[in-house]
């Protein structure tokens, strides 16, 4: 029998496509309840990483977490996955807890609050490897935490809970080894604020947003934790302190008028918000929504005109996409654009614990939205009332919730101007019953934006501050790829923080990469000693990628080299496509695993094959993750034919290995294509190395300026 205890070490792992596919498509499980499952291992039995399956694991044990206790691992599994819970632990030798796919949606920012912070914390750079692709994968995902003026107390308190308070209140609350993993060097910071409060008399009302300013920033700007210069501190903390501020009065100006809606209790009052200030014009990038929801606005303008012309129109719209992609946003849009009132409610306020009251709530809304029509009902994270976990023993009261919520969608008539928007993130994850004609029966999808709405973003956010009009957004939007309206805003916001820390009166081009690098992959390491050698050996690593990259046809042009450390990575290139590709050609392909290979190559031409380093292993990563798809997904592998082979671990034996074969070879190939091109370029590549030792940083026009052969000018780096 295997126990929690002192002695014995568990190995938790979380099997990450669980966890996302929990959080992306709760569909994949049949049963109402369960989807996330959290598996303590018992070590011997326990495979390192789950190779059969081949996903990312992330092991917690790997992330330093070797020594806990019982409790503590509880604890820390409790932060990572609100809902999880002891009891629900199977006593056998595999310990398997499920938790509610529903309780981890509603924590899920609380949840990515975490992953940011375990992100830009130490463990990042000790233990890189797990968490990079951990990273890597939720690159997709919002993975820091937004900045939001509007959502209710409720979720901003959730907020605070997971981000400020987990560094103001480390004192007395947080178990120590929270501290160690979120405070390894803040404690000095985090007494810094409690100072600052007093002595700045921060008003008792910006009190939270102060601290939740100075969580952020502290996330966001992690390089100042890393001053040792005491009295610089001090200055630049002052400093981000007032941008923060600055910033916040920035977002809060244009929605004074927004008031919180308090939930507590039976008769919560209800009351609405006002949005004139917000219009179409402020949501960017998702111009078919705009188009699709300008029917509504007209109606909501006037009801009565609209039917009696014919018109018809749904109760209910759904809005449904990613998080961050401005669904609340839109909202409140259509609200302003036909200046009419705007209630906003959270699926997750109707979730209650007693009897009766989510419906009442519900019963309020509608009574007081029917009294002030035409107006506009708008219920965030839908899922979490109308989903289909039906009698599940963690939300005992939700069906009558949704009963409610139908009888009174069904109680009015389509002319009485009432509009109600939901926003989900899972649209299968709703009951039936909901999405019927006559309630939410017309969908709106909301998307990541594409290079183009990314451009409209990001130059929507750079007018609220002061920059550089030789900045050109669109090479940012361009390195974008993946990035939601929220992610950019906060881009934006880091680049301002990054120019005030610098004492610019500006944000540049530079600042704008630095933040999407620090996004993309954790912050710099300025102050990490790196001995010459491996200088060395990193630019002629770096440079292998970029001579590669320059000299193959269907590459991705360079944006840029360094080899300034970052995250867990000693330096890096990165690669600009010309547009969101939807799809690659093979050639394009191949291309891309020719310039991940450039690395090692690089070491192995100019050190000798004795000398080469660990530093490629993601690179390799990389291309076998191409050389794979290729095999097994996109038909483009002459021996095997147009099949796809999903479930590798399923197929003979024979079937196995011609893959691997087919693998390996693409994966050689590969490897000598750029053996021969960094052996024709050879001049250029100890060009481009030196280059790199010398600025450190080189940008696409300086890197080819190397490449042609010519002088480069450019102000040296001071590497201190
Ligand atoms: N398309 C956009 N244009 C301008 N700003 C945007 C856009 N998308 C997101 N934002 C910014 O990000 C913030 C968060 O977006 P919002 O809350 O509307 O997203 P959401 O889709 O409702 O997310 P969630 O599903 O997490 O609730 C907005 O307040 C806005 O500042
Ligand atoms: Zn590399």
């Amino acid at each position: 029998m295997f126990s929690f205890s002192t002695t014995v070490q568990p190995q938790v792992t979380v099997p990450l496509s669980h966890l996302i596919n929990a959080f992306h498509s709760p569909k994949t499980s049949a049963t109402s309840v369960s989807t996330a499952s959290i598996q303590p291992l018992q070590r011997d039995t326990a495979p390192e990483h789950d190779v059969q399956s081949s996903e990312p694991v992330l092991n917690l044990r790997d992330l330093g977490f070797s020594d806990l206790k019982a409790s503590q691992l509880d604890e820390l599994m409790n932060r990572l996955l609100p809902g999880y819970s002891t009891e629900n632990k199977i006593s056998s030798q595999w310990h398997t807890s499920y938790i509610s796919a529903q309780s981890f949606f509603e924590n899920k920012h609380g949840f990515m609050d975490v992953f940011s912070a375990l992100r830009s914390s130490y463990l990042y750079r000790q233990h890189p490897s797990p968490l990079q692709s951990l990273c890597s994968d939720l690159q997709r995902w919002p993975v820091f935490i937004q900045s939001r003026g509007f959502k209710t107390l409720k979720s901003r308190a959730r907020r605070l809970q997971s981000t400020s308070e987990r560094f103001a209140e480390t004192e007395n609350v947080s178990p120590s080894f929270v501290k160690g993993l979120l405070l390894r060097d803040r404690g000095s910071d985090v007494e810094s604020l409690e100072k600052l409060m007093k002595t700045k008399n921060v008003p008792e009302a910006h009190q939270d947003a102060f601290k939740t300013g100075f969580a952020e920033g502290f996330l966001k700007a992690q390089a100042l934790t890393q001053r040792t210069n005491d009295s610089l501190r001090r200055t630049r903390l002052f400093l981000l302190v007032l941008l923060l501020l600055g910033i916040y009065g920035l977002s809060k100006t244009p929605f004074l008028s927004v008031r919180f809606r308090t939930t507590s209790g039976l008769d919560a009052a209800v009351d609405p918000i006002q949005m004139k200030n917000v219009t179409f014009e402020h949501v960017k990038g998702v111009e078919e929504a705009k188009q699709e929801l300008q029917e509504v606005v007209e109606f909501l303008k006037n009801p009565q005109k609209f039917t009696v012309l014919g018109g018809k129109l749904p109760k209910g719209i759904l809005l449904v996409g990613p998080p961050g992609t401005g669904k609340t946003l839109l909202a409140r849009a259509v609200a302003g654009e036909a200046d009419v009132p705007f209630y906003y409610a959270s699926g997750s306020e109707f979730d209650e614990m007693f009897v009766g009251v989510g419906a009442s709530r519900i019963r309020n809304l509608f009574r007081e939205a029917k009294a002030n029509a035409p107006c506009v009902i708008f219920i965030d994270e839908l899922d979490s009332v109308g989903g289909k976990r039906i009698e599940s023993p963690m939300h005992p009261y939700s069906r009558q919730t949704i009963n409610q919520l139908l009888a009174e969608m069904d109680g009015f008539k389509p002319n009485e101007g009432v509009i109600i928007i939901g926003a989900t993130n899972f649209p299968e994850a709703l009951d039936n019953a909901l999405i019927r004609p006559g309630r939410f029966d017309m969908q709106v999808t909301v998307p990541r934006p594409d290079v183009r709405g990314r451009t409209e973003i990001l130059k929507w956010y750079l007018n609220k501050i002061k920059y550089d009009q030789a900045i050109d957004p669109e090479i940012i939007a361009r390195g974008t790829v993946g990035f939601s309206g929220a992610e950019l805003e906060n881009l934006v916001n880091q680049a301002a923080l990054k120019a005030a820390v610098d004492g610019k009166d500006m944000v540049s081009m530079k600042e704008l990469e630095f933040s999407k690098d620090k996004i993309l992959m954790g912050p710099e390491r300025r102050s990490v000693e790196i001995d010459d050698k491996n200088k060395t050996i990193t630019a002629y690593h770096e440079s292998g990628h970029a001579i590669i990259a320059y000299y193959t046809k269907d590459a991705m042009p360079i944006n840029k080299a360094t080899i300034m450390p970052r995250g867990p990575t000693l330096g890096h290139v990165s690669l600009l496509p010309e547009n969101d590709r939807w799809s690659e050609t093979r050639s394009q392909l191949l291309a891309q695993m020719d310039v991940s290979m450039g690395g090692r190559v690089a070491e192995e031409l100019i050190f000798g094959s004795d000398h080469i380093t660990t530093g490629a292993s993601s690179d390799f990563d990389n291309a076998t993750k191409i050389a794979k798809m290729m095999v097994t997904r996109f038909g483009m592998s002459e021996k095997l034919g147009v099949m796809t082979y999903s479930d590798t671990a399923k197929l003979s034996p024979e079937t196995q290995s011609a893959i691997e074969q087919e693998i390996r070879t693409l994966l050689r190939d590969s490897y000598e294509r750029a053996k021969n091109i960094l052996k024709i370029h050879a001049k250029e590549h100890k060009n481009l190395a030196e280059a790199l030792l010398t600025y450190e940083t080189l940008d696409a026009k300086e890197i080819q300026i190397v490449l042609e052969g010519k002088k480069l000018e450019k102000e040296r780096q001071e590497i201190n």
